[in-house]
């Protein structure tokens, strides 16, 4: 599949920005961190997670448990939607019984993904309630899923992705939209 890189939507400030905003949001929601836990859904809403509690020990002072599921996608065509993501892996060394789960990932889509991570949630307990934080939602809902906190609201359309780079992963923090350019929609 080519793309072609159109925009820069947020460039590192930009990121550490929203995911600050977002730290304060969930303190003040959740009145503050009492019972909180992160989740983040492989493989850059890890290291988003990780910035979050971060900054949350920053404000509050308290360390909270970070977890990691991993989805597959197995997309059936290359419109991007109509994949079927399935869990392939989960590592959460806590109880989640009654804990309030902080989703974490780094673009919402079709819902599918959040679905899947949701399904393995509930495979390991019944948590309290789940809160789902994501740095960019593009739109696109397949399900009926919504955000709590967002980093940025980015329309697009079908022919756009929007790509997501951290530092620890990809040596840089940046989010941009590329253009599918050779694909039939
Ligand atoms: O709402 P959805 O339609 O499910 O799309 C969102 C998911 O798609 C991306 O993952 P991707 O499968 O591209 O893999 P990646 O995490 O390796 O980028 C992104 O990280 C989300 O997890
Ligand atoms: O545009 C998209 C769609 C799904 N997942 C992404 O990371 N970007």
């Amino acid at each position: 599949m080519k793309l072609i890189e159109k925009t820069q939507i947020m460039d590192k400030d930009a990121m550490r920005r929203a995911l600050t905003r977002i730290a304060h949001e969930i303190i003040e929601r959740n009145n503050g961190v009492e019972n909180l836990c992160f989740i983040g859904i492989r493989s850059r809403g890890v290291p988003l997670a990780e910035r979050l509690t971060r900054k949350v020990k920053e404000i509050e002072g308290k360390d909270l448990p970070i977890g990691v599921v991993d989805i597959t996608l197995h997309r059936d065509d290359l419109a991007l939607s109509s994949g079927q993501p399935v869990v392939s892996h989960t590592d959460v060394s806590f109880p989640v019984s009654g804990k309030t789960v902080i989703l974490v990932d780094d673009v919402l889509f079709t819902g599918r993904t959040t679905r899947a991570a949701l399904d393995a949630i509930f495979e390991l307990g019944r948590p309290a309630s789940i809160q789902l934080a994501v740095l960019v939602d593009r739109g696109h809902r397949e399900l009926p899923i919504r955000p709590d906190y967002v980093g940025k609201n980015v329309p697009t359309s079908l022919k756009e992705i929007v790509s997501v780079y951290v530092g620890e992963i990809d040596k840089e923090d940046k989010v941009i939209i590329q253009e599918i350019a050779d694909e039939k929609l």
